[in-house]
C-alpha cells in the first residue's frame, strides 16, 4: 500500500490547498483531493466550488466527506462545553489533531493511498528516528502550535508541501499558473465556525436557561466590584469588555463556576510560575522530559518561556517555568518546543 506516488490532499477550496495541489503534481505525485464538509455556512458551497473546479482543473479525483456529525459533537459542542465549564477551549488544536489529519489518514487508508497532505505551513524533519514538526519557512504564518498532538503514524505520512514557501510566493506561483482566484482569496482568521466573537456565538447556540444570567464581579479579597453578564462571557487575562470601570488596569484573574463569579484583579497577580497538563502528547521523550532547552508556548502569537517538564505520579505533565508568564487558562493548550524550534509535544492545561 505504500504507493510513492498517490497522495490525498484536504482541499478546502483556499489558497494554501489549491497551490499544495500544484506543487505536489508537479513533484511527480498522483494527487486525490477531498473536502471536508465540517459544518453549515454559506460559504461552504463557494469554497467546494472552488475546491471542485481546481481539482477539475488540475485533472485531480475529488470527494466531499460529510463530517458535520463528528465537528458538532467533537468541535462545537466542546467548545460551548469548554465555556460552560469555565475554561477556555482550542478548537483548531482538537480539529487538527483529533479529526482533520486523522480523517485524512482514514480517507487515505480506504483508498489504498499512504501520503496525506494539507496547505498547513509546517516542516517535517526526521532525526534520531523521530518525526519532527518544524516551523514553516515564513514564520509569519507557521501553524507548528496546533499539531503538537499528532503521533507518528500520522507524522510519517504527512507531506507538507508549503513548507518552504511564504504566502506572497504562494499567491504570486498561483497568479503565475493562471490561478487568480486561487491566487487572491482571502487568508481564513480565527475560529471557522465561530467567525463573530464568541460571546455573541454562545448567545446564540446556547438556551438562554443553560446560561447563568448576571453574576458578580469580586476583587481578590471578595469585595464586590460590580455586575457581570455570566461567567463563560469572560476569559482569563481579558482586560478589554469587561463592561466595568475602576480607576485601574484590572484583568481576569480567576472564574467560579459554581458560585458564578468573575475574580478580577492587577497583571501583577495573574502571573504563575507552573502547570499541570493533561491529554498531553510527547514526539520525543528523552528531548522533553526534564531537559533545561525546553520552550512553552500558550498562545499562537505570543511569548515563548523557557520551561522543564516532569511527569507526576497521576501522569500529568507538571511545567515548571523558568520565568513567570500570566493569564494561564485551564482548557488552553500548551505547546513544547526544541531551541531550533522543533515540536516536542504538548498538553492541556488544567
Ligand atoms: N474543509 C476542508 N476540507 C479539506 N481540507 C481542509 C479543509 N479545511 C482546511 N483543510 C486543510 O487544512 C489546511 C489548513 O487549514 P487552515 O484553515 O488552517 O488554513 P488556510 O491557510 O486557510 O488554508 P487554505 O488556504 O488551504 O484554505 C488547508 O490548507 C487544507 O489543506
Amino acid at each position: 500500500m505504500k504507493s510513492k506516488k498517490r497522495v490525498l490532499l484536504g482541499m478546502s477550496g483556499g489558497t494554501d490547498s489549491s497551490v499544495a495541489a500544484m506543487l505536489l503534481q508537479e513533484a511527480g505525485y498522483e494527487v486525490a483531493g477531498v473536502t471536508f464538509r465540517f459544518y453549515d455556512s454559506e460559504g461552504f458551497e463557494e469554497s467546494l466550488d472552488d475546491a471542485r473546479n481546481l481539482a477539475s482543473r488540475l485533472n485531480i479525483p475529488h470527494i466531499i466527506y460529510d463530517a458535520r456529525e463528528l465537528f458538532r459533537e467533537r468541535i462545537i459542542r466542546y467548545f460551548i462545553d469548554e465555556y460552560l465549564s469555565a475554561r477556555t477551549p482550542v478548537p483548531c488544536t482538537l480539529c487538527n489533531n483529533e479529526l482533520k489529519w486523522p480523517l485524512l489518514a482514514k480517507i487515505a487508508d480506504e483508498m489504498g493511498i499512504y501520503w496525506i497532505s494539507t496547505g498547513h505551513y509546517v516542516r517535517k524533519v526526521f532525526q534520531d528516528n523521530h518525526y519532527f514538526i518544524a516551523p514553516a519557512a515564513d514564520r509569519d504564518k507557521d501553524q507548528t502550535f496546533f499539531l503538537w498532538g499528532l503521533k507518528q503514524d500520522i507524522l510519517e505520512r504527512m507531506i507538507l508541501p508549503m513548507g518552504d514557501w511564504t504566502k506572497d510566493e504562494v499567491r504570486t506561483y498561483a497568479a503565475g499558473r493562471g490561478f487568480e482566484r486561487a491566487a487572491t482569496k482571502k487568508d481564513s482568521l480565527g475560529v471557522c465556525f465561530c467567525p463573530m466573537d464568541y460571546r455573541s456565538f454562545l448567545q446564540r447556540e446556547v438556551p438562554q436557561e443553560l446560561l447563568p444570567g448576571k453574576g458578580r464581579f469580586l476583587d481578590e479579597s471578595g469585595t464586590f466590584l460590580g455586575w457581570h453578564e455570566g461567567y463563560p462571557f469572560y476569559t482569563i487575562g481579558q482586560r478589554r469588555g469587561l463592561g466595568i470601570y475602576m480607576n485601574r488596569a484590572v484583568f481576569v484573574k480567576e472564574i467560579r463556576k459554581a458560585s458564578n463569579e468573575v475574580i478580577l484583579a492587577p497583571l501583577a497577580s495573574l502571573y504563575k510560575k507552573e502547570m499541570l497538563l493533561k491529554d498531553w502528547n510527547i514526539v520525543d521523550t528523552s528531548r522533553l522530559l526534564n531537559s533545561p532547552n525546553v520552550i512553552v508556548k500558550i498562545r499562537y502569537r505570543k511569548q515563548a518561556n523557557y520551561c522543564t517538564v516532569g511527569i507526576t505520579a497521576e501522569n500529568l505533565l507538571h511545567v515548571q517555568l523558568h520565568e513567570l508568564l500570566e493569564s494561564i487558562a485551564s482548557g488552553q493548550a500548551a505547546a513544547f518546543y526544541d531551541e531550533d524550534g522543533l515540536l516536542l509535544g504538548g498538553g492541556i492545561i488544567i
